[in-house]
């Protein structure tokens, strides 16, 4: 039996952001490996017209779970959502609710946060560190406390080329800027904000850096820990492989690629993508709640959660394999057949943008107008250059976060946890996962049935040869148009046809030759 599992067993583990893509991963892995756990509390605000239950009962009916009920029949009973409204001071936590957790949380883990990176300054300080400072503040209430694990991001010091699994002094004390989101009104933030956040690319970094020195700060004599994952993608292999719920990060490129909307992406393809698989992410914080809570270190480790170190790949490898990948499973009804190219060569970017960005979608909308339906694909271009345009600092440089903790943990695990809760990225093969990533965005997110495959192929095929006709059409065009205006042009028309006329009679000559 895993040691990890026993120890989650009994346990009354309440988790934040538990309806977000890491969340749902952490509490289904808890769920399967440890059924035999007491209660997990999950703090939960009502969404899109659903009340908490019914925001639980559709996470617990959905694929990802289907294992856990096979271990778990009774998941509903193990779940006791709460209401908690993360942006308003007090949570929103009613006082029946914070006794119970007072006095039975064994273990927090905090995943929730804003991770827009154009967030309101206000909003992210309001989610990501005065949310942290609240919660660290009933942790040390908290009479049965035994780890309090905070999800932080590897980019919270994005600033540093190489960064290590420590935490990093923020030029303004966390307290002075929460102390003045009070008086400073919304455009006064907003002015000041470039300055604030300094060398950081955006508030979602600078926040969680904040959140950081605020969890370092302000934790009592609590066991704490933070874990930092670089960008998580799909799962890799548990419950499933390929699963994914939103299109943060590398997802939504691939949606666009695949859907043939977006051609080229600025950045720069030999920088290291740093990216996680979901499931690897959550072994590690369940194994750094066992280890923070045992063994109990004297002071806050961090544990890098990378790729980069051990196994690393680049953004261009990714971009080949995924249109590579593509080719075997085509999403359904592209707009154009799937082609893009990863460069900061400013012509081709410009080239791009004119000829297969905008002039397509600029025709497209004009076609949808006059067949009577509302045009789109200019907004949605505008939003897809915009995307690109945030996340370009990352997409243009590469770092190097050392990893000692996290390998110090690999091998405090038993043989037995090692494989239960594998979190070694060097086993990761990025072919199958990339391919795998392909398959979860049709599946899970775009929910496109694999019956549909053959079709799809059938419809690349048309667009490959529509592609081969359109530009053999644009060819002659240009070139007729040229010959009857240069005289240079013509020459070389003439050049060429009495080229390929001699070397068509030389061969016709030696073949009878030798007949
Ligand atoms: C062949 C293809 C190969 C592709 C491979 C190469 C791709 C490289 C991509 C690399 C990305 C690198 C990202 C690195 C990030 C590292 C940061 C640290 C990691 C973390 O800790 S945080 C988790 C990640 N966070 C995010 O990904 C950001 C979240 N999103 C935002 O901040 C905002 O949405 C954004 C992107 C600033 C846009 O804001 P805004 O313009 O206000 O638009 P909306 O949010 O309202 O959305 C409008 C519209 O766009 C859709 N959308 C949102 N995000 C994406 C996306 N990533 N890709 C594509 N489309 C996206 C959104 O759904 C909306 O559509 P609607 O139709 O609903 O209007
Ligand atoms: N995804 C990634 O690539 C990475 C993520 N991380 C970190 O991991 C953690 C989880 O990220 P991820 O799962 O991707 O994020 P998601 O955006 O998928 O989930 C965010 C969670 O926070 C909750 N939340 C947001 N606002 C509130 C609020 N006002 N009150 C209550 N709950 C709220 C959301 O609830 P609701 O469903 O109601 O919106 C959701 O459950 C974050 O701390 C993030 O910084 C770190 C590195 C990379």
């Amino acid at each position: 039996m895993s040691g990890i599992s026993t120890f989650y067993g009994g346990k009354s583990i309440l988790i934040t952001g538990a309806t977000g893509f890491m969340g749902k991963v952490l509490m289904e892995k808890l769920l399967r490996t440890s059924p035999n756990l007491k209660v997990l509390y999950i703090l939960v605000r009502p969404k899109a017209g659903q009340t908490l239950q019914q925001r639980v009962f559709q996470i617990l009916n959905s694929k990802l779970f289907e294992k856990v009920k096979e271990v778990c029949p009774n998941v509903h009973e193990k779940i006791r959502a709460i209401y908690a409204d993360l942006s308003q001071n007090d949570l929103a936590i009613n006082k029946e609710d914070m006794q119970e957790l007072l006095s039975c949380t064994n273990i927090v883990f905090h995943c929730a946060a804003t991770v827009r990176f154009d967030d309101h300054l206000r909003h992210a300080m309001q989610l990501n560190v005065i949310a942290t400072q609240q919660l660290l503040l009933m942790a040390n209430q908290m009479t049965k406390l035994e780890a309090f694990i905070y999800i932080s991001t590897a980019f919270s010091n994005c600033n540093l080329k190489h960064i290590d699994e420590v935490i990093y002094p923020c030029p303004v004390e966390p307290k002075k800027i929460i102390d003045s989101m009070e008086w400073l009104d919304d455009s006064i933030i907003e002015e000041i904000t470039p300055k604030l956040i300094g060398d950081q690319p955006n508030t979602y970094t600078y926040t969680k850096a904040l959140a950081e020195m605020v969890v370092q700060q302000e934790n009592g004599n609590l066991n704490v820990a933070i874990v930092r994952p670089s960008i998580v993608g799909p799962t890799w292999q548990e419950p499933f492989p390929g699963w994914i719920d939103n299109i943060n990060g590398p997802t939504g490129f691939i949606i666009a690629a695949g859907k043939g909307f977006l051609r080229s992406i600025r950045g720069t393809p030999m920088a290291v993508a740093d990216v996680v698989p979901v499931d690897t992410v959550i072994n590690l914080i369940l194994a750094v709640g066992w280890y923070t809570a045992v063994h109990r270190p004297k002071s806050t480790l961090i544990y890098h959660c990378t790729s980069g170190n051990m196994n690393p790949c680049n953004w261009g490898k990714i971009g080949l394999q995924v249109l590579a990948t593509f080719k075997k499973i085509p999403f359904e009804r592209p707009f154009r057949r799937p082609n893009v190219e990863i460069t900061n060569n400013s012509f081709t970017i410009k080239y791009c943008n004119a000829v297969s960005h905008w002039a397509p979608a600029i025709i497209y909308d004009f076609y949808l107008g006059l067949t009577g339906r509302k045009p789109r694909m200019t907004k949605l271009m505008n939003r897809l250059l915009r995307t690109n345009s945030r996340m370009e600092y990352f997409l243009n440089r590469s770092w190097e976060w050392s990893t000692y903790n996290t390998e110090m943990l690999m091998f405090a695990l038993s043989p037995e946890d090692q494989k239960v809760f594998n979190f070694d990225m060097r086993q990761l093969n990025w072919i199958d996962y990339i391919e795998n990533y392909v398959l979860g965005i049709k599946m899970y997110l775009l929910k496109e049935d694999m019956a549909g495959i053959p079709e799809a192929r059938q419809h690349f095929k048309r667009l490959r040869n529509i592609h081969y006709l359109f530009n053999t059409a644009l060819f002659l065009i240009v070139w007729r148009l040229l010959i009857a205006r240069s005289q240079m042009a013509r020459k070389v028309w003439f050049f060429i046809v009495s080229f390929c006329y001699k070397f068509l009679s030389y061969f016709r000559a030696s073949s009878t030759l030798k007949a």
